[in-house]
């Protein structure tokens, strides 16, 4: 890709935007704040105060009337302290309905940016700009805003569409690698359900997937963010198809608040997906041969496959509260085949217990 070229991904629905992927695409963030605003808010961690307040700068010169909140790196960000905390600075600058919030930032700040946007005066427009992985292929797309309670993650939220999405791959040059390949797990949780030529691309050359300076980082970033757009495209609220989204996360989301978030989301899930295959062919779904690419490709780019053996009592306690669950019965997110996701309802408890035994550590 050369410094030019903009990939736009379109995502559909009630209110469509784009997906830009390229590098120096700041100049797309005034026509996406739009001409109505007069106010806006730069959210960003605290590992991006230059980016943060280098934006909010530029802003100022073009105009509006911006201001910079920092909020804590990574999930400690999930808050409704945070939350709390942002709509103070909101009030306090005179925040109205056509003013705009910008989240830049990881999955973590974008969640909690949007989530200040969809409940600020009943929701106001905001626009993302993701600056990990993780963040670009999917937290940032889809409308799904939120934070994390005592009881476990995203339990509190709203599905708020951003009016865009900018992904600046230049971004990801100061990301470590764990969190870079932390991301890489819901790359390849989009090839397993949608789109194999992810894993294909992965298994070519797994340490070049490992940087953003791989040859097939747009195309995995691009890939990925396609089978999220064309999923949530059709499915806002997730009243059905986009559950298979949350492949992986049953377990993953357990995990995460097992070990109070200091794992990152992308480790969690991987561990989580490992354990979805398991269960999909032990419930007699998955064949063993893909259920097997889980472990080769997840462990080529050094993501985890294992968990404590000892936790599965606290972790099945924590799996109750999944959103997938319906009452008393637990739901999964399991494969019929390569790109043949499905739900599978209420498994028997030995069967589950016998998945968790092969994620075990
Ligand atoms: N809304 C959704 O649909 C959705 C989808 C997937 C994940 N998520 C959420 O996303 C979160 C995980 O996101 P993540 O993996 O991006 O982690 P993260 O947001 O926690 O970021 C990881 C760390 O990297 C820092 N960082 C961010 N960008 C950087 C950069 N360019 N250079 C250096 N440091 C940088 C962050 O401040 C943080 O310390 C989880 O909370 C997860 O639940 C949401
Ligand atoms: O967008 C979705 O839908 C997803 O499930 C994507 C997941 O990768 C993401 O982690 C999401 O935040 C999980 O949502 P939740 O509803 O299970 O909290
Ligand atoms: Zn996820």
């Amino acid at each position: 890709m050369t410094e030019q070229q903009v990939t736009r991904i379109p995502v559909g629905g009630s209110d469509p935007y784009e997906v830009l992927v390229g590098r120096q695409l700041l100049g797309e963030l005034g026509a996406l704040i739009g001409d109505k605003a007069k106010r806006v808010a730069v959210i960003h961690p605290e590992a991006l105060a230059e980016t943060g307040e280098a934006l909010r700068a530029d802003l100022a010169v073009q105009g509006y009337e911006a201001i910079a909140i920092q909020v804590p790196n990574a999930e400690e960000a999930k808050t409704a302290e945070v939350a709390a905390y942002c709509w103070k600075a909101l009030g306090q600058s005179g925040f109205t309905r056509t003013d705009v919030v910008v989240g830049v930032g990881g999955g973590a700040t974008t969640d909690v940016a949007g989530f200040v946007a969809a409940t600020w005066l009943r929701g106001v427009r905001w626009v993302a700009v993701p600056t990990t992985v993780l963040a670009m292929v999917d937290a940032a797309v889809g409308g799904k805003t939120g934070i994390n309670t005592a009881e476990g993650k995203n339990l509190v939220g709203a599905f708020h569409p951003p009016a865009g999405v900018l992904c600046d791959l230049a971004a990801l040059d100061s990301l470590g690698v764990h969190d870079y390949v932390s991301g890489l797990a819901e790359v390849i949780k989009a090839g397993f359900i949608a789109d194999p030529v992810i894993l294909d691309l992965i298994e070519a050359d797994p340490q070049a997937a490992r940087t953003p300076a791989g040859p097939h980082t747009a195309e995995l970033i691009e890939r990925s963010i396609r089978v999220k757009a064309e999923v949530v495209s059709g499915d806002l609220k997730e009243a059905g198809r986009r559950e298979i989204l949350n492949y992986g996360h049953t377990l993953g989301h357990a995990i995460e608040k097992n070990e109070r978030y200091k794992w990152r989301h992308g480790a969690a899930v991987s561990v989580g997906m490992m354990f979805a295959a398991e269960l999909g062919r032990l419930a007699g779904r998955l064949d063993e041969a893909t259920a097997e690419r889980h472990r080769t490709v997840l462990e080529s780019v050094g993501l985890p496959l294992s968990y404590r053996g000892d936790q599965w009592p606290k972790l099945l306690e924590n799996m109750k509260v999944d959103k997938k669950s319906r009452g008393d019965l637990l739901r999964f997110i399991v494969l019929d085949g390569l790109a043949k996701p499905t739900v599978l309802e209420g498994p028997d408890p030995t069967v589950l217990l016998a998945a968790y035994g092969e994620v075990s550590a």
